[in-house]
């Protein structure tokens, strides 16, 4: 299986570089400037697992037409690790990759992204795919990967197609590979329900309260705050059409609740570091849909604003 990665960032280079250094065949589609990088330093990987520095191939984005077209074999798989509001110019990006047996495989938070995918390369081609790691990318390029136990999840979401060639050929790859858990789900749209409801969670809380989840809980009317949070976004899951199974609530809640917790999302790394945040995608979808099914979501909508005061300050400055 050849493998296309979409951005050497946090995810993208921790997940891709893993699969790299295990032997599988693996590209990275970068910019120029993180092209030079690779080509000064490797793909560097930090993390409590085991550091790795790694020569990977890599093409950039000016580049990708021509070697796809010059190549024997085409692309078998393009895992997607961008953030979300650079969707476009990724979608853009890796269309000379995909052929007619290319699978897409994002791995972006959120669900807003599918409907674009399928639009432009058709829903049989656009798998699904998500992540769980705290990982950022340091300033000298470096994937930082933070305590926190790394997986990936992935499937077929029309589940006529559940295992399918494409996915056991990645599930057995990834098998091979340390760093990480991977799972082929046959459920995936459950799945993604489940993530897409605690990331919310998380992110509205962490980021409303610029603090993680112990030094809410640790605040008089921080847990009622964290599970009013989550119950609106269970609430949410539920009126969509994929409840959360009481296991995967319960599990959730613990880590929403955990006294001493030092979680946060990445949400809030990135709000903490000035840069854009996938609000929209994440928190100002999970509302939307809430108000769109008549639930009153107030801890939602608070957050909701918050971001979108973020952004605002954040593309003004001068203006307070
Ligand atoms: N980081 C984390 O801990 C987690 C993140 N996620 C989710 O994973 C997704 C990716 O996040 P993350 O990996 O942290 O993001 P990063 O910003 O670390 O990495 C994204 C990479 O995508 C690259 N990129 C964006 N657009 C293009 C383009 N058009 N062409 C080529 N490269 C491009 C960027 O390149 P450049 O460097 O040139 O800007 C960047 O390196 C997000 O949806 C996030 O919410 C999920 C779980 C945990
Ligand atoms: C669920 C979590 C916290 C870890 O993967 C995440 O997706 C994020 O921080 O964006």
């Amino acid at each position: 299986m050849r493998i296309l990665v979409l951005g050497a960032g946090g995810t993208g280079g921790y997940f891709g570089g893993r699969l790299a250094q295990a032997g599988v065949d693996v590209t990275f589609l970068v910019r120029p400037a993180r092209a030079a990088q690779l080509d000064r330093d490797g793909l560097q990987i930090r993390s409590p697992l085991g550091d790795a520095d790694i020569r990977v191939a890599h093409v950039t984005t000016d580049a990708l037409p021509a070697l796809a077209q010059a190549q024997a074999q085409p692309f078998d798989l393009v895992m997607l690790s961008c953030k979300a509001y650079d969707l476009d110019s990724a979608v853009d990006a890796i269309a000379p990759a995909v052929g007619t047996d290319t699978a897409v495989m994002p791995i972006l938070n959120g669900l807003l992204h599918y409907p674009v995918l399928d639009a432009r390369f058709g829903a049989e081609r656009v798998l699904g795919g998500l992540c769980f790691i705290s990982a950022v990318k340091g300033a000298d390029g470096e994937i930082v990967h933070l305590p926190s136990p790394p997986s990936m999840t992935f499937g077929e979401r029309d589940a006529a197609r559940n295992g399918s060639p494409r996915t056991r050929a990645l599930e057995d790859l990834c098998a091979g590979a340390d760093g990480f858990d991977a799972t082929r789900s046959e459920q995936f749209l459950q799945a993604a329900w489940t993530k897409f409801s605690f990331l919310t969670a998380l992110a509205a809380a962490t980021c409303l309260m610029r603090a993680s989840i112990g030094r809410i809980v640790e605040t008089d009317g921080g847990t009622v705050f964290l599970t009013a949070l989550h119950d609106e976004c269970l609430a949410v899951a539920t009126a969509e059409g994929h409840a959360i199974p009481p296991d995967a609530a319960a599990h959730a809640r613990g880590l929403l609740t955990r006294a001493g917790s030092t979680v946060t999302a990445s949400m809030l790394r990135d709000l903490e570091s000035g840069q854009d945040v996938e609000a929209a995608q994440i928190v100002g979808d999970m509302r939307a849909r809430a108000h769109a099914a008549g639930i009153a979501v107030p801890h939602l909508d608070a957050a909701w604003v918050h971001l979108q005061a973020y952004r605002t300050r954040r593309e003004t400055p001068q203006t307070p």
